[in-house]
């Protein structure tokens, strides 16, 4: 579904990423964590044809990713929940669908509220909603594009621990009934276990690909699996990755 190829993306002098290769097969959770400033951003937004590659190429569903995007077929959450304040929670939801010349879906629309936790919150403005709560807005409003694949930018970094668990768990829950294809970036290394089915460490300046691993623990997983000893050797393998000075 996603391929990257050799990818090499620069700002001016600053080459953010380099020689970062990476195939992500349709219905995976990928997971990409990495310092600050090692181009986890900078790969997610190439991927999603918001930067355009200095060398190499990026694929989304075999064409360019600025095509894919333009489609409605590439939906993005970012760490900034970027809802509108003035549109209501409802409203947030169906509008990004509208703007990619999609058919307006009110009662999906709804029921995606619904299943993220926020039933008879409809009709609430963003200033009267907590920061997990509009996170949750944004999650909706990204599956409800229909897009084939999701990226997302540390979309729980703002939010406390438990309420980040909370909602990890929910988004592998609407990742597996919707099978879509996620990249999702984080810093949190619990984090990027419990949610991929291959966690991709970055590292460097320019920041490159050190390390995947594939991250065969049963699903669903729940918070019981962070207390089991397969899970810690995963979580002490990539800290390991992160850390050593290889
Ligand atoms: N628009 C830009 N113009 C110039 N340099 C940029 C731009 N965006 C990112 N960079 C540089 O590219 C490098 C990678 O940045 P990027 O934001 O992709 O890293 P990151 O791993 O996502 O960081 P963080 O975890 O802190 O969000 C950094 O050196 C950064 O300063």
């Amino acid at each position: 579904m996603i391929s990257v190829e050799d990818l090499a993306v620069s700002y001016g002098d600053v080459t953010a990423i380099e020689d970062v290769t990476l195939d992500v097969a349709a219905g995976r959770f990928v997971t990409v964590i990495g310092p600050s400033g090692c181009g986890k951003t900078t790969l997610l937004r190439t991927i999603g044809g918001l930067e355009s590659p200095t060398t190499g190429g990026v694929r989304v569903a075999g064409e360019p990713p600025e095509r894919a995007q333009r489609r409605g077929n590439v939906g993005f959450v970012f760490q900034q929940h970027t809802l509108l304040p003035w549109k209501t929670a409802l409203e947030n939801v169906t509008f990004l669908r509208r703007l990619a010349g999609k058919p307006s879906k009110p009662d999906a629309a709804r029921e995606l509220l619904d299943r993220v936790g926020l039933a008879g919150f409809e009709g609430a403005y963003p200033a009267t909603l907590s920061g997990g709560m509009r996170q949750r807005v944004a999650i909706a409003r990204a599956l409800h594009l229909g897009a084939d694949v999701l990226l997302m930018d540390e979309p729980f970094g703002e939010l406390d621990e438990l309420t980040r668990e909370t909602m990890g768990i929910e988004v592998s829950r609407v990742w597996r009934e919707e099978a879509k294809t996620v990249v999702f970036v984080t810093h949190s290394i619990p984090e990027a276990v419990l949610l991929g089915d291959r966690c991709v460490v970055v590292r460097g300046s320019p920041g490159r690909v050190v390390e995947t691993f594939d991250v065969d623990l049963p699903r669903p997983r729940d918070r019981s699996v962070l207390e089991s000893p397969a899970f810690q050797r995963r979580v002490a393998a990539v800290r390991a990755a992160l850390t050593d000075d290889r």
